[in-house]
């Protein structure tokens, strides 16, 4: 941003200036003289002639300026100033201009309204009149270009009373930061991203680390089958944290939180992820382990992660080995030496021993912790908690454990109402006490609970659940009893192993 007096406002707006009046007219005069007069001078002396009439209205205005670019010195914070005014305008004073502009912005959900390019906007505040001008400025340059439009910079530029600075300076533009930044959080379309292979971002053209899709999973927590106080207790959870910016300053923690969900497949870890985003608002980057290559790399992409984000890795038993050593070995990308050449230093795979280790993974997730740049959180998934390194999931690193498990008779009733829109029913009874027997996880339930035809037959699917739970009970005491006779027989044959994926045979 950049401050300075202006005569512009002069034209919008006579708060106590009447004995300004004559001198104004003459300073108008003047710019509407070098407007027609400027075609026929040099440029160098266009550029003094203006820095001088710059300078004379600095010392004679009573107002003042602030230049708001859509340029940003700051790599990583890019432009979000500008975009919160962007957002603040449209949505706090836009119908109020003559001139307006329609447009499909990158990932908004709905058609965003913003003020036109040179169309005078004029808000209040504590008593305070300010006026916004949006507008654009050509660079002169003498390069040819074929992208016309690249030099063009947009700025907003907001005048105001001079006895006002303090206020604005202090209160009204964070106020205009905040306002916009939450417009822009509301209208946006919130994203799935996924992590290109490191081989991919020097080749791709925009050298992007992830790609995204639309987040469009419908799952909310009220779709969730699981136990109503322990849903709650991580709904208090999500909303503390939410809320919580200036509770986490007070007490010198940063505003981040792990979350380590638990359980055997089929019991909503993944389902929980979505409905967790969807109650947040957040961006969820699925942070796929086993594409990444080093540690360096997992820094990069930690790097290009922004707030308000949820990150995952799904699976964590599986993608990292915690000696060290990755399990799943990724097909190899062969690439050439001139190519290697060509990209950037963190896409090289030049040390094979560089792979992803524990370590790495700690202190991507410490970085987390320590960074700037919002709130994040970070989710691990795993069907084998008691396989994981005690470093990777201490309070601290996993704040909260959730365990997801088998479907007790209360998520039953939840599937029963999302599925079949029944809360009571004859077979209800019968249902609670198998499930208070036999282990069945929500998808399966779910799945029994799947009306067959569009005609929704009620009975019929609840007497399918009540099969298929009869069944799975007499399999499991079946298992049960052949377990006793291995066991009575062979004492040393223990071969409840695990494959390649770690996921056990259950
Ligand atoms: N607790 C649940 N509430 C509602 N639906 C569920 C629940 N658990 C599972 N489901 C249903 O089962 C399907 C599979 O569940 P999900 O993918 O969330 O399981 P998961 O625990 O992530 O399994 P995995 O460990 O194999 O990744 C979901 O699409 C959903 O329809
Ligand atoms: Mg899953």
């Amino acid at each position: 941003m950049e401050m300075k007096s202006t005569a512009a406002a002069a034209a919008a707006e006579g708060e106590g200036f009447t004995g300004w009046a004559g001198l104004w007219s003459a300073v108008a005069s003047l710019l509407f003289l070098f407007s027609i007069l400027k075609e026929f001078i040099p440029f160098q002396l266009q550029d003094y002639l203006a820095a001088l009439a710059g300078r004379l209205h600095a010392l004679l205005s009573p107002y003042a300026t602030v230049t708001i670019d859509d340029q940003s010195s700051d790599y990583f914070s890019g432009n979000e100033a500008f975009l919160a005014v962007e957002a603040y305008l449209s949505h706090a004073c836009a119908r109020r201009a003559r001139k307006l502009r329609a447009d499909l912005g990158k990932d908004a959900r709905a058609l965003q309204v913003s003020v036109d390019d040179d169309q005078e906007v004029i808000d209040s505040f504590r008593g305070a009149t300010l006026w916004w001008y949006p507008s654009k400025k050509t660079n002169r340059s003498n390069v040819f270009s074929f992208y016309p439009g690249e030099d063009e910079r947009h700025f907003y530029k907001l005048v105001f009373h001079r006895r006002h600075r303090d206020l604005v300076l202090d209160d009204y533009l964070p106020h205009v930061l905040a306002e916009g930044r939450a417009v822009t959080v509301r209208n946006r379309q919130r994203r799935l991203f996924t992590n290109n292979p490191g081989a991919d971002w020097a080749a791709s053209e925009d050298g992007r680390v992830w790609s995204h899709v639309k987040l469009e999973h419908p799952s909310t927590f009220a779709t969730l089958a699981m136990d109503p106080s322990r849903k709650q207790e991580i709904l208090d959870d999500l909303d503390m944290f939410r809320d919580g910016k200036d509770y986490y300053a007070k007490v010198g923690k940063p505003w981040k939180r792990g979350y380590l969900l638990f359980g055997p497949p089929g019991t909503g870890k993944s389902t929980m992820i979505a409905a967790m985003a969807n109650f947040l608002d957040y961006d969820v980057y699925d942070l796929e382990l086993t594409a990444v290559k080093s540690n360096t790399e997992l820094r990069r992409l930690f790097i290009e992660t922004t707030g308000k984000s949820i990150i995952v890795i799904e699976d964590i038993d599986c993608s990292i080995d915690l000696t060290g050593k990755r399990k799943k070995k990724k097909k190899k990308v062969k690439v050439s030496d001139k190519k290697k050449m060509m990209m950037p230093p963190w896409a090289r795979d030049e040390d094979e021993e560089k792979k992803v280790t524990l370590s790495g993974l700690l202190n991507f997730i410490d970085g987390l912790w320590s960074a700037h740049g919002g709130e994040r959180i970070i989710i691990f998934t795993t069907n084998h908690k008691e396989k994981l390194d005690p470093a990777l999931i201490r309070r601290g690193r996993m704040d909260m454990h959730i365990e997801m498990s088998y479907c007790c008779f209360e998520a039953f009733k939840v599937l029963a109402k999302n599925y079949l829109g029944v809360e009571e029913h004859g077979l209800f009874g019968e249902i609670r006490r198998l499930l208070g027997e036999v282990e069945m996880t929500p998808a399966d339930v779910a799945e029994n609970l799947m009306p067959r035809s569009k005609r929704k037959d009620v009975d019929a699917c609840l007497v399918r659940l009540v099969k298929a739970l009869h069944e799975a009970k007499e399999k499991a005491a079946a298992a049960a009893g052949n377990k006793e006779d291995d066991d009575s027989s062979t004492s040393s044959s223990e071969d409840y192993d695990s494959d390649e994926d770690g996921k056990e045979k259950q």
